[in-house]
This record gives C-alpha cells, sequence and structure tokens, in this order.
C-alpha cells in the first residue's frame, strides 16, 4: 500500500534517530579538526629532518586559509545543489585526499599542495556540517546541538596534541604522525557515509526540516550592517589570528623555548582546546541567563593580553605533574600551566559569546552574508598571521640556542590581542549607547517574556 504524504504526512524523526545524526556529523568534524593540528606536533621534525624554515611552515598553514578563501568566496554552491548528505561525503573524501598527500613524500610542495586541498575539503565540510544539523535541529536543540558539535571538533584538535604520547613511537619521523592522521580521517569519511546513509532512509521515513540554504555571501547585504556588527568582525580576525596560529606553533614553541619534552608540550598544548570541550557550553548557557555579551568579550580580550608576554618574560615557576586520563602524564613549568588555562578559558568564552551574537545584531534575512563575510575575513587575517610568525622566528633566529627569538612572535600575537581590545571595547560603547542591539541586556528570560507579551 503507497502512502499519501499530502492526507498523512510524514512523522518527524524520533529523537534517539536526531541525535545518532548528531553523533556522525560530529565524528566527521572530530577527524576534520584532528587532520587540521596534526601538523603542529610535527614541526619540530620536518625542520630536523626536511629542513624547512619556519618561514616554510608559515606557508603551509596559509595555504589552507588561501584555498578555503576560494571555497567560502564561490559561496555553498555545491551543498545547495547537491544537498548536505553529498556535500558531507565529497568534502571528507577531498580531506582524506589532503592527508594522504601531506604524508605522501617529502617533497616541500607536495606538502603545500596537501594543506591547500585540506583547506578546499574541510572548511566547506564544516558549512555542510552546520546547514546538516540546521536541517535536523531547528525549533528544537539546535544551540545545544551546535555546542556539542564544537565540543566534539575540539576534541580532534585536543587528541592531535595527546598523540604525542599515546602515540609517542611515531613520532621518530616527521611521516607516520601523519599517516596517522591520515587513519583519522578514515573515521570522518566512515561517518560522512554513515551520515548518508541515515539521511537517505529519513528521507523515505521522516518529515525532515527544509533544507537550510548555505551561508552565502551577497554584497549587496553588507552596506545594511551595523557598527557593531563590524567591531564583532573585527574582533573575530584578530582574537582566531591569534589563537590559531599561536596553537599551530605551540608544540614547537614549547619544545625549543622552554625546553619541555614532546609529550609534555603536546599535553600542555591540548589544554587550550580541553579547556573548550568543557567550558563553551557553560559559557553559552551562563550568557544566555545574564546577557552582558559585549563586556564578556571586552573582558576576554582584556585577560588575553598579558598571556603571551607572561610565557616570555615571566619566570617558569615549580614543575607541576599534569596527568590527562588515558592520555599520559608530564611536568611542566607552573606559569606555562597557569598561562594555557586561562587562554583556553579565553578560547572558551570569546567564540560562545561572539559567534551567537551576531544573530542578535543582524536581519534574520541577512544572517547567512553575514556568517559568511565573518568566516571570510577570518581567513584573510588567518592566512597573514603564520606567515608573519615565520618571518619573525626566521629573523630573530628563533632556536633553544636562542630562545630570545621567539619573543618577536610573542610581542606580534600581544599588539594583535590589543587590537581585539579595542575592538571588543568599541562594540561594549556601541552596544551601551542608544543605537546598542541587545547584547548587553537581552537574556533568555526577557526574550521568553517578550514573546509572552507579544502573544
Ligand atoms: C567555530 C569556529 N570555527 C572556525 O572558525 C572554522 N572556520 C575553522 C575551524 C578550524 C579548525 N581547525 C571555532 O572552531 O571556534
Amino acid at each position: 500500500m503507497t502512502r499519501d504524504h499530502r492526507l498523512d504526512p510524514l512523522p518527524p524523526p524520533p529523537p534517539a534517530y536526531r541525535w545518532a545524526v548528531l553523533v556522525f556529523v560530529s565524528l566527521a568534524m572530530f577527524g576534520n579538526y584532528y587532520v587540521y593540528d596534526a601538523l603542529g606536533p610535527v614541526i619540530d621534525l620536518m625542520r630536523e629532518q626536511l629542513g624547512f624554515s619556519y618561514r616554510q611552515i608559515g606557508l603551509l598553514s596559509t595555504a589552507y586559509n588561501v584555498a578555503a578563501l576560494l571555497v567560502l568566496l564561490a559561496g555553498g554552491i555545491f551543498i545547495d545543489r547537491f544537498g548536505t548528505k553529498k556535500a558531507i561525503t565529497v568534502f571528507a573524501l577531498v580531506c582524506l585526499a589532503a592527508a594522504v598527500l601531506t604524508a605522501l613524500t617529502p617533497r616541500y610542495e607536495t606538502i603545500l599542495a596537501g594543506r591547500f586541498l585540506l583547506g578546499l575539503g574541510s572548511e566547506p565540510l564544516i558549512v555542510a556540517a552546520t546547514t546538516a544539523l540546521a536541517k535536523w535541529f531547528k525549533g528544537r536543540e539546535l544551540s545545544f546541538a551546535f555546542g556539542l558539535n564544537l565540543s566534539i571538533s575540539r576534541l580532534g584538535s585536543a587528541s592531535a596534541d595527546w598523540s604525542t604520547g599515546f602515540a609517542a613511537p611515531l613520532y621518530g619521523n616527521w611521516q607516520d604522525p601523519l599517516w596517522l592522521a591520515t587513519a583519522v580521517c578514515g573515521i570522518t569519511l566512515t561517518a560522512a557515509l554513515l551520515y548518508w546513509m541515515m539521511e537517505q532512509r529519513a528521507q523515505r521515513h521522516y518529515q525532515l526540516g527544509p533544507t537550510e540554504e548555505a551561508e552565502k555571501l551577497r554584497l549587496r547585504d553588507l552596506y545594511a550592517f551595523s557598527p557593531s556588527y563590524w567591531y564583532i568582525v573585527a574582533l573575530c580576525v584578530v582574537f582566531y589570528s591569534t589563537v590559531f596560529p599561536f596553537r599551530t606553533f605551540a608544540i614547537d614553541y614549547f619544545q625549543q623555548a622552554h625546553g619541555l619534552d614532546r609529550q609534555a608540550a603536546g599535553l600542555l598544548s591540548s589544554l587550550l582546546p580541553m579547556a573548550a570541550i568543557v567550558i563553551t557550553p557553560l559559557f553559552g548557557l551562563w550568557v544566555d541567563r545574564v546577557g552582558r555579551r559585549s563586556f564578556f568579550m571586552a573582558a576576554g580580550s582584556l585577560v588575553m593580553l598579558p598571556l603571551f608576554l607572561l610565557v616570555t618574560y615571566a619566570p617558569p615557576g615549580p614543575d607541576i605533574p599534569l596527568l590527562v586520563p588515558l592520555v599520559g602524564s608530564a611536568t611542566v613549568p607552573l606559569t606555562l600551566l597557569l598561562v594555557m588555562l586561562v587562554l583556553g578559558a579565553v578560547f572558551s568564552l570569546i567564540p560562545a559569546v561572539m559567534w551567537p551574537s551576531v544573530a542578535y545584531i543582524v536581519d534574520a534575512r541577512r544572517l547567512g552574508s553575514a556568517y559568511a563575510m565573518m568566516t571570510l575575513c577570518q581567513q584573510l587575517g588567518w592566512a597573514v598571521v603564520p606567515l608573519v610568525i615565520g618571518y619573525l622566528n626566521d629573523a630573530f633566529r628563533a632556536s633553544p640556542d636562542h630562545p630570545g627569538g621567539y619573543a618577536a612572535g610573542m610581542w606580534f600575537y600581544t599588539a594583535l590581542a590589543a587590537l581585539g581590545l579595542v575592538f571588543s571595547w568599541l562594540l561594549y560603547r556601541s552596544e551601551r549607547g542608544p543605537h546598542g542591539h541587545g547584547l548587553e541586556t537581552i537574556t533568555m528570560h526577557s526574550a521568553a517574556e517578550r514573546i509572552h507579551d507579544r502573544g
């Protein structure tokens, strides 16, 4: 007997089905973030065994962003045309090919091509995953689902850092850890295929939300954005241009400038995503209750300001045991430990407040353009900074024999953090004024009251 869907509409997918979807989409992101962050722990090996300069390493990072910029400019054409299940699978395949290319040969150009290909697959995979979650969770637990998805993605970043401990024998050469990253990327492709099957089945049996349009950039929308929006974009650029390149170079930096072994450096670096896994959703819940979003962004920027100078100039303090259950243990200097914990808290606070704030400032019809523009600017800043850091490290002859050579890079991060403070303060001032959008005042209770009053 055939079913007439007009008379007898399909039921919505049961909650267990939706959460299973979230698991597969998040596992795809887990592998994606792991592969991106797998470069950091092998930087010293690439320099020793392949003779790469810091400038060349910086370019490996930048190649990812240049590719991502090209894809973002193309707008989510592929996603809109072929749908989320095909897009997620195709981009997962591109990421896997990129991981293979990066690990394949010691030729610099091939590794560079691998990182470029990763940018072509990875950033649109993130957009496709976000679009898929919106399709399954809109009108239900969308924010919570996004939060969990980001936490599992960050677990991928942390796992890449932890591989210096649980996969220590692979770190005799630069290549084996990258083959491990390729195997982890296999999880991304497997999860993508499982997601494909689930979406395929759901299309026959359940009523899914309408396919969300992928975030597209319409240039005419840009004129309509207020100064508050542009302050947030500016903060986003300088914030991620500081944190992501710092993470890329962090393990090498802790080894060369502070004499830590690879496992200790990896565990220390992993504190950043680890803190974010736990604290980001909590900050999200807190800010939903109390508002004060621009204040929190300014406070986070202020707290971040001295951190890079503290790791450079403050005395290291006593060695403290650092134990990550199931992963390993090491001893690390107290100052580095504290700085990474505080930076981890900032890395949780600012993203948790910044991305959702855009939705309060920008008209819903222009939200796609707003996020696309923000991500585009983010990639531009994030493309330039690793090149500058690589240049500064080479120019100031940074090495274990001359750890002072790393200070110029740390001053550069500090200058970016200072700019972040200026932009977040401008945002705070604008939001406290007569043209504010409610970033300081809207809480989930006030929003509920407004809906109640209107109703
Ligand atoms: C939410 C935000 N994501 C991004 O900024 C992505 N465009 C890039 C993620 C790169 C992961 N290695 C975030 O992760 O805070």
